[in-house]
């Protein structure tokens, strides 16, 4: 039996709604310290405040002991930056692992693997949470920077890996794991390890547009808004059929707010553009909300309006 390198430091880059999320499991189930980098000041206190608040929920619930929650605290840091080592020495080369979730961008994940490949040590986990782009080819841009020789890239592309979670990630109790390509075997095992310290089912995609999870789901979501854009059904009459009809626990535009409408965009976009098929032609409805800032529930409309905790307005 292989003794695999063990996890005892994170770092999670993006503190958006899932950076905050990972850092929560990472944090509370898997007990790894970690820190969590953000660009955006008011992002990065408002994911502490949140994670705050969610410990506190857990401690009246009896899901923890106080003394639980305050050593969950102790383990997570806040640092304003990309982590990417702009800003000198924001990601420090002990961690182990980075689960990177920042926006559904190609060319910023692109970008970003490529400097944490110059960066850091090639025995730190490069993981994305990444909803549909090619792992292979951030596997190959983490192997790609100007510091490393041949053999050096190839090493660093080996340990470049989907480790794919779900909203919202303390609930949801499933990660999706994708190696690329270049993707080692000991980094398949330590991440699936690791995603089982998180309290998470682990399943395998190989690496293709969307992996298992969003290859189906988000045209399914795109054809629901269709149906409302072609004035068949309400957005109410649109979830009820699906909650009351299918046994889902959300109707499609009720969760693409949750899911926010500009990442459905961007996740639908790559679906395009890396199949080349037009029946993944991103909605106009879709394009239109994001272009008019209506992101879903983060922005406090979509679909439907949210007061300022989150809660559906109509
Ligand atoms: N929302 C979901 O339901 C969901 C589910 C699974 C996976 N994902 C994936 O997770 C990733 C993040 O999604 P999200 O919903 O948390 O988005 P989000 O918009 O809530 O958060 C993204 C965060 O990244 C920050 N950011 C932007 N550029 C950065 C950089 N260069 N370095 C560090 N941080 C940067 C932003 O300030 C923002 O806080 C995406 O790849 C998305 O596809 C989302």
């Amino acid at each position: 039996m292989t003794i695999l390198q063990p996890i005892r430091k994170a770092a999670v880059i993006g503190a958006g709604q899932m950076g905050l999320g990972i850092a929560y499991v990472t944090a509370v189930h898997a007990k790894v310290p970690l820190t969590i980098h953000d660009p955006s000041s008011s992002v990065l206190s408002s994911a502490m405040e949140k994670y705050k608040s969610l410990l506190s929920r857990d401690v009246s619930k009896s899901r923890l002991s106080q003394n639980e929650a305050d050593e969950a605290l102790s383990r997570v840091r806040g640092v304003q930056g990309d982590g990417g080592g702009d800003i000198g020495d924001s990601i420090k080369d002990d961690v182990d692992i980075i689960i990177e979730a920042i926006p559904e961008i190609p060319e910023l994940k692109l970008r970003l693997f490529k400097r944490l490949g110059n960066i850091l040590p090639e025995s730190t986990i490069l993981g994305s949470n990444t909803s549909s782009i090619s792992i292979t080819k951030l596997a190959a841009s983490a192997g790609s920077g100007s510091g490393l020789g041949k053999e050096q890239g190839r090493k660093s592309s080996e340990r470049v890996i989907g480790i794919h979670y779900f909203n919202p990630v303390p609930q949801m109790k499933l990660v999706e794991i994708i190696p690329a390509l270049q993707t080692s075997q000991s980094t398949i095992e330590r991440a699936r390890a690791f995603g089982k310290a998180c309290k998470k089912e682990v399943t395998t995609s190989s690496d293709s547009p969307g992996f298992i999870a969003n290859a189906i789901l988000m045209p399914m979501i795109n054809e629901a808004i269709m149906v409302l854009e072609r004035g068949i059904a309400t957005a109410e009459d649109i979830d009820l059929t699906f909650k009351l009809g299918m046994a889902h626990p959300m109707g499609p535009l009720t969760l693409a707010d949750l899911i926010g409408l500009d990442t459905c965009l961007n996740i639908q976009r790559v679906l395009h553009s890396e199949t080349g098929d037009s029946k993944y032609r991103p909605a106009g409805l879709l394009v239109k909300m994001v272009d008019a800032g209506w992101v879903g529930k983060k922005g406090g409309k979509g679909f439907y309006e949210y007061d300022g905790k989150g809660n559906k307005m109509n």
